[in-house]
């Protein structure tokens, strides 16, 4: 590897940010003068989630249930509401004028900074509004300390562009006007000290138009819309999972810088709930295996070196870019492992792949029983295919195979890899700290009988039809 290539390399994944969405690691201008939350390791959220939606649709609700639902995590919650900027005598005097519902009437350069400061793992003094005096507490101050999970939620959290770009992940709470206008008739003579004529009259002089103004249009940055709010357990139960997941995955990635996995969104998502899915069909299991698949093998290839290279364009000018790597092979662990290599073929064109047999014999009497491989290969990078590192065992099944190569040659090994357990990462990585893995999910954990959960079953025999 040339030192051009290596610098190139280097400026690409600088370029490209943390590995792992929403995690970075503490540098030292983020670490300076500042209280941070446990024995002075600032933490960095991994999960920065908006949720949003008309009045009383019911946002608060549902974040205490998924705040309730992750228990075992920590998570803080921050509502728009305690940025309300408060009333001076003039407007007191004219509350009913006054209209709650205008971006305005918020102090969004005070709620920027905090959720900034939460971002990059510091605590923050957040003001306690009251919604009877229409002002803020003088004296007293809500500490949020900076946590896995930061939710920000209330009616206009998506409508400054500079507050949505903090967010990993954005939620719409929906449900219909009437309902919402019943419930907040209700809460506010209950909890805020209105008449239900001043609600009422509030309601349609200020609430509706900037319900249709400002709230319905923010809507279409939603990447969740949850209908019937805290009524709808299946999407509060499917966003606690996936919160739940990438939590997961952010504490192996920050254990081991070698683990790479692909940004998760909700077409990923939904593809390993197809595959996950015992029911379903083979051909649909085949067909969303290969399209995630090719979705890893193409990450993958993006963590080689590159070198520079000019083209001139047809415009007659030069445009400098890169060069993709050559020397390359793959080499598939037989049988799943040839479930990618179509992928492998799809993106470079004309790959030498080679095989490997591994034959298990009891729980440790493992042995590499077969081996094809490229007479070159100690010049190539090598894409080890094996769509599952399940258990430590069967990472430590590997382990003939990986040391026979590292004792060899000395050049970096890339094996893909898609739904993973956290025990075959650790024990691959930390045997081998110079070889990346690049998967699409880590699965939970193991159970009592070393199965991957919540799993997916055998993926040869589901992807080659030999599992009835
Ligand atoms: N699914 C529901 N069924 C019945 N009442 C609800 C439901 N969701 C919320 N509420 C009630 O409606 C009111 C407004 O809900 P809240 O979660 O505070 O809405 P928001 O934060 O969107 O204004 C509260 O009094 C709450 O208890
Ligand atoms: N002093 C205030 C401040 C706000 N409001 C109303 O609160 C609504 C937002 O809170 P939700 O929990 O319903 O999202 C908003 O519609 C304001 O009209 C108020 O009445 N008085
Ligand atoms: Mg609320």
């Amino acid at each position: 590897m040339s030192e051009g290539s290596i610098s190139i390399e280097y400026a690409m994944e600088k370029a490209s940010g943390p590995h792992f969405s929403g995690f970075r690691t503490p540098t030292a201008t983020s670490v300076s003068s500042t209280t941070f939350s446990d024995a002075n390791v600032p933490r960095q959220p991994f999960v920065i989630a908006g949720v949003s939606g008309g009045t009383a649709s019911g946002k608060t609700t549902v974040c205490d249930m998924i705040i309730q639902q992750l228990h075992d995590h920590r998570v803080v919650l921050v509502n728009q509401d305690s940025f309300y900027r408060g009333l001076n005598s003039e407007e007191l005097k004219r509350v009913h004028e006054y209209n709650f519902d205008h971006p305005d009437a918020f102090d969004t350069e005070q709620l920027l900074e905090c959720i900034k400061k939460l971002k990059i793992g510091h605590s923050v003094q957040v003001p306690v509004y009251d919604f009877k005096l229409h002002r803020r507490s003088s004296d007293s101050f809500r500490q949020v300390n900076a946590s896995d999970v930061i939710i920000l939620e209330g009616i206009l959290v998506f409508h400054d562009q500079r507050v949505r770009n903090l967010m990993n992940m954005k939620i719409f709470v929906d449900a219909d006007a009437d309902v919402r206008l019943a419930r907040r008739i209700r809460r506010d003579t209950v909890e805020r000290g209105r008449d239900v004529n001043s609600v009422l009259e509030q309601y349609a002089k200020f609430v509706k138009p900037a319900f249709d103004d400002f709230v319905l249009p923010s809507k279409k940055y939603a990447d969740v819309i949850i209908p019937r709010g805290g009524d709808n357990h299946v999407a509060i139960d499917l966003i606690v999972q996936h919160i739940r997941t990438k939590l997961g995955q952010h504490d192996l990635c920050k254990i081991y810088p070698n683990v790479y996995v692909i940004q998760s969104t909700f077409q990923i998502r939904g593809m390993h709930t197809l595959i996950r899915d015992r029911d379903i069909s083979k051909h649909d299991f085949v067909f969303y295996s290969d399209r995630l698949i090719r979705l890893v093998v193409e990450h993958g290839l993006g963590h080689l070196p590159f070198t520079e290279k000019q083209v001139v364009t047809p415009t007659a000018t030069v445009y400098t870019g890169v060069d993709f790597c050559k020397k390359l092979c793959g080499v598939s662990i037989v049988r799943s492992g040839e479930s990618m290599e179509n992928a492998l073929r799809a993106c470079c064109k004309g790959i030498k792949i080679g095989k490997i047999l591994i034959h298990r014999e009891g729980d440790d009497g493992k042995q590499l029983i077969y081996e094809k491989l490229p007479m070159d290969i100690s010049e190539r990078h090598v894409l080890l295919l094996d769509p599952v590192l399940a258990t430590d065992s069967s990472a430590t099944s590997l382990q003939p195979f990986l040391s026979y190569f590292f004792y060899l040659f000395s050049y970096i090994l890339i094996p893909i890899l898609i739904p993973q357990a956290p025990e075959g990462i650790h024990c691959v990585c930390k045997r081998y700290p110079s070889l990346k893995i690049v998967t699409s999910e880590i699965d939970v954990a193991l159970n009592e009988e070393f199965r991957v959960i919540p799993g997916m079953g055998e993926f040869g025999d589901r992807y080659f039809g030999t599992d009835d």
